[in-house]
């Protein structure tokens, strides 16, 4: 059965920002301070809630409330206005080094973060070898964690949160400072952890791992929920709004710096280049990528990337990597990349198209410039259609 865990009810969180005045304000005002305030909403009326055993994504711009919304929802920060409930115990990895005291050795510090969770010193002391085993820093572990490296800090908060049997783990992007086999790690306890039924809101810009981990996810902009919803959708409107931005930055940059050559069009075609939507796994599939250029350009390149729909990038390539020569581009030509047997499972996939000079500096591209469906008739899991003969020996 599920239980609403979190409930974030009309939410809004007001920062005062304090400004340095102006040269003339100061004068105006001599002998007051030389700071102003100003009021910032970071978030706004923000709603949602959060079932037990769900694992939920906030995804957004820099800036756009995320690490603001997940500390309310850890008790780190009040709202402005509105309320945030919660139930079960709640292990929170937000901040580097948050929950954790400097001058203390990591030995002390896991005490302290325990019982910040809850957590007897007994029930700590049972569980110690264990959170420092999972740390990997053990040569350290009766060390100041001031001394800590970035990773260190992690990796001993990670450990303690993760074995004090929260219900609900809230984790902000600090994972990212790991190093790979750490971050792989904490994927694989975090995947123990759904299996177990546990809650797990994450803050990430990761979009192919909020894709992997999260069965929802919501997107944040000026403070506000633009989608709340499966993570291929919502991962769809962040990229619009992403592609958005590019567009409207690179129309201002065109301004003065009008791109040498471009990417007009990308296509998926079939052998009489007609555009087609759906292929077969292990069928063709014929790229054919546009690009047009004013004045002939002779040092160029032409690449393209396959993306899956949770913008995983499953292959790029360019004709330099493969080794060919390309004609000048003198007003518009297509090149056509071909994959003979496009062994993918069943799903949409999309490709960008790309050019660049052949010392790799990048010209002009087009994200998701075309979408085509793979259809399979075998029963598999992942992005590849692998079809392996199986024999038991
Ligand atoms: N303590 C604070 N005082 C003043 N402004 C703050 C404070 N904390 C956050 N803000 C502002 O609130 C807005 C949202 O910040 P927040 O850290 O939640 O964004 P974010 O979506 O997590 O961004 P990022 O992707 O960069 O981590 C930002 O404009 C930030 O400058």
């Amino acid at each position: 059965m599920t239980t609403t865990v979190i409930e974030v009810r009309d939410v809004s969180k007001r920062f005062v920002i304090r400004k340095e005045k102006s040269l003339k304000e100061r004068v105006v005002n001599f002998g007051r301070s030389n700071l102003h305030k100003e009021d910032f909403w970071a978030l706004r009326d923000i709603s949602l809630d959060i079932s037990s055993g769900t694992t939920v994504g906030l995804i957004g711009p820099n800036g756009s409330g995320k690490s603001t919304l997940l500390k309310m929802i850890g008790g780190i920060l009040q709202p402005t206005s509105g309320r945030v409930r919660t139930r079960g115990r709640m292990a929170a990895l937000l901040e580097l080094g948050a929950g954790f005291h400097p001058d203390l050795t990591g030995r002390e510090n896991v005490y302290l973060n325990a019982s910040i969770l809850g957590v007897s010193s007994r029930e700590t002391t049972r569980l110690f070898d264990e959170i420092v085993e999972f740390s990997g820093i053990a040569p350290f572990i009766d060390t100041q964690v001031k001394f800590y490296s970035s990773g260190m800090y992690v990796r001993l908060a990670f450990a303690v949160a993760v074995h004090v049997n929260p219900d609900v783990l809230l984790v902000d992007e600090v994972l990212a400072v790991g190093d790979e086999p750490f971050q792989r790690k904490c994927m694989d306890r975090i995947a123990q952890f759904q299996a177990e039924g546990r809650t797990i809101v994450l803050v990430s810009h990761s979009l192919s791992q909020v894709g992997e981990l999260c069965d929802r996810a919501i997107v944040l902009r000026d403070g506000a929920i633009v989608a709340d919803d499966l993570p291929r959708v919502a991962l769809r409107v962040l990229r619009e709004d992403y592609e958005a931005a590019r567009v409207s930055e690179e129309s201002t940059q065109t301004v003065e710096e009008q791109p040498v050559a471009v990417v007009e069009k990308v296509a998926v075609v079939d052998e009489n280049d007609r555009p087609v939507q759906e292929i077969p796994s292990g069928g063709a599939l014929r790229i054919a990528v546009t690009y047009r250029s004013d004045e002939p350009i002779d040092d160029w390149r032409a690449g393209i990337r396959i993306e899956t729909a949770l913008a995983q990038v499953l292959y790029g390539t360019n004709t330099v990597f493969a080794g060919v020569e390309l004609p000048p581009l003198d007003g518009e030509r297509t090149v056509v990349f071909t994959v003979h047997d496009v062994n993918l499972a069943s799903g949409q996939y999309y490709v960008a198209g790309a050019i660049g000079r052949r010392d790799g500096t990048p010209i002009h591209q087009v994200q998701q410039g075309a979408m085509f469906s793979v259809t399979s008739t075998s029963q598999s899991f992942g992005v590849m259609d692998l079809a392996p003969t199986i024999t038991a020996v």
